[in-house]
């Protein structure tokens, strides 16, 4: 697998996913400026990190969506390659419209940092394969605007179309306002493009893999893709 890391201003998970991803490949991932303009040659895997892009102004991901190296990320996404963002990756695709919806402020109106549990919605796509359905998995988020909406029509589409990658859920698996650090609509984590070729989730499975450090449960992310890229 060959991953591209991009970094941008303010980008400071850049390093934890690299490491992550390295431990699932073997393979050093490359690192890629914002003020780029094209992918290392044969890149399978963009990832677009956690952080403050920007310092978050305007809104979080707005300006990094405008980044020069966005055009290559989307000219990449549309032949079919694959894309990840996480957290603030997430909200520049968001931004970027590469993945529909938005991140609002959390419903607390906090920076939100702690462990949450998850519930693995769609295991039938290269990013998630190596769960089982409906897994319930703990992975930390660290966020102020995680609060994904979109509207009912948009919604429906995502959960008939296996779009829903991850829910906010309890440690028995169950969906409740409650289990949510955020507010986000219908618990709603993680959600794919059309083609499933490009995730964005908020949460951060870098920083659940290792036990020595709380968990592995993120790892599999990780090995799902080293397989499905191999
Ligand atoms: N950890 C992150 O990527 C944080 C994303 C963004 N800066 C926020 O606070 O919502």
């Amino acid at each position: 697998m060959k991953a591209a890391v991009v970094v941008f201003p303010g980008s400071n998970r850049e390093r934890d996913i690299a490491l992550a991803l390295e431990r699932a490949s073997y393979t050093k991932p490359a690192y890629v400026w914002h003020g780029d303009t094209e992918l290392p040659a044969g890149t399978d895997l963009v990832v677009l990190p956690g952080g403050f892009s920007y310092g978050d102004y305007l809104r979080c991901g707005a300006m990094a969506s405008l980044s020069p190296v966005m055009r290559a990320v989307k000219d990449h996404a549309a032949r079919g390659g694959y894309v990840i963002g996480v957290c603030n990756g997430f909200q520049i695709l968001a931004e970027a419209q590469l993945v529909p919806g938005v991140l609002m402020r959390n419903a607390s109106l906090k920076f939100v940092c702690r462990d949450v549990h998850l519930k693995v919605e769609a295991t039938d796509t290269a990013f998630t394969a190596g769960y089982r359905p409906g897994q319930v998995i703990r992975v930390p988020v660290a966020h102020a605007e995680g609060n994904y909406f979109a509207d009912d029509e948009t919604l429906n589409r995502l959960e008939g179309e296996g779009r829903v990658a991850f829910r906010y859920c309890d440690e028995a698996g169950e969906v409740t306002a409650a289990a949510s650090p955020n507010g986000a609509s219908r618990n709603i984590a993680g959600v794919f493009n059309d083609r499933r070729n490009v995730l964005g989730m908020m949460p951060h499975p870098e920083n659940m893999t290792e036990a020595v450090v709380g968990g592995t449960d993120g790892a599999l992310l990780f090995d799902s893709l080293a397989k499905a890229l191999a």
